[in-house]
């Protein structure tokens, strides 16, 4: 149950999060309002991909509590949605883009009669729309481009109207206009249905306009703010123990120093930072 419109997204208070003898993360109090874009960053093995999953309830916390939309967090909440890291669909897979789209479909809602059939098909045919796939809805998924297979993982995400979205690195391996299609898409959709945002990324770049606040984790350390807050040479010095630089260059974040994945930022081409601007005209 929601404890109502005025709950937090999400509410996280002295949260711990361990594996056996080993903690990611410890003490992270967190407070996302609704509608807010989180981006989530941090060197792999930092414990990103575990925040998420311990937000659907997948893995335990060690300490604290968390709740979302004012209730605690369990598996299969239709408050909360979730894009996974991209993965190539088979393309033997006997799955059409609308099947898909309605796994995300909440089925105990809409029951399984001819009426809740037919609502169902209704949020799938709203769901496949929102992100503009009716052209390729009824293809085989395995046969689709992987920005094609993207859009429709974000439907699927999406189709069950969660309160709460998260994103685990859904632009990764997607070229410059697919990176923007989908995070307009995500982006639009917290601007009109007030859904919170966490986006798990390790290149802050393609979605920097989008973002209000940033949590970055490194080896059991962390800290939230803004990107300008959060994103400067002092800040992640003290993060990673060693001097890293974070240079502005043409309007994007180049960081320095890091010795891991991170530093991408600082080689992946002419990444602009526009999309929140951008419109996609398909
Ligand atoms: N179920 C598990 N049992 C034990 N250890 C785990 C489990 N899941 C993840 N880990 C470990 O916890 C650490 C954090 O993993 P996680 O996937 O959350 O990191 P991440 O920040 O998302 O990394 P990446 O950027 O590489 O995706 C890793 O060292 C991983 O090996």
């Amino acid at each position: 149950m929601s404890a109502g419109s005025t709950a937090p997204a999400i509410e996280l208070s002295g949260a711990a999060l361990a594996y056996g003898d080993r903690t990611l993360w410890t003490g992270l109090d967190l407070t996302v309002a609704p509608g807010e874009f989180l981006a989530v960053l941090g060197p792999n093995g930092s414990g990103k991909t575990s925040l998420l999953k311990m937000l659907l309830g997948q893995v335990p916390l060690s300490a604290g509590t968390a709740r979302i939309a004012g209730s605690p967090v369990r598996t299969g909440n239709p408050a909360v949605g979730y894009i996974p890291q991209q993965k190539t669909m088979d393309e033997g897979l006997p799955l059409r883009g609308r099947d898909l789209v309605g796994l995300g479909v909440d089925g105990h809602r809409w029951g399984t009669g001819f009426r809740g059939r037919r609502a169902r098909r209704a949020i799938v045919d709203d769901a496949i729309a929102e992100v503009g796939a009716q052209s390729y809805a009824n293809a085989p998924v395995g046969a689709l481009s992987g920005g094609e297979q993207q859009r429709l993982r974000v439907a699927q995400a999406l189709v069950g109207d969660p309160t709460v979205l998260l994103c685990d690195e859904p632009l990764l391996s997607l070229d410059l206009a697919n990176q923007h299609r989908v995070s307009d898409l995500i982006h639009r959709r917290r601007l009109r249905h007030d859904t919170a945002v966490l986006f798990v990324t390790h290149e802050i770049n393609p979605i920097l306009p989008l973002v209000d606040r940033v949590l970055y984790l490194v080896d059991g350390r962390f800290r939230i703010g803004t990107a300008a807050e959060v994103m400067t040479s002092e800040v992640l010095s003290e993060l990673y123990r060693t001097e890293v630089e974070v240079l502005h260059v043409r309007g994007r974040l180049v960081v320095v120093g890091t010795g891991d994945a991170i530093d991408a930022l600082g080689g992946a081409g002419e990444l602009s930072t526009d999309c929140a601007h951008h419109e996609d005209h398909e």
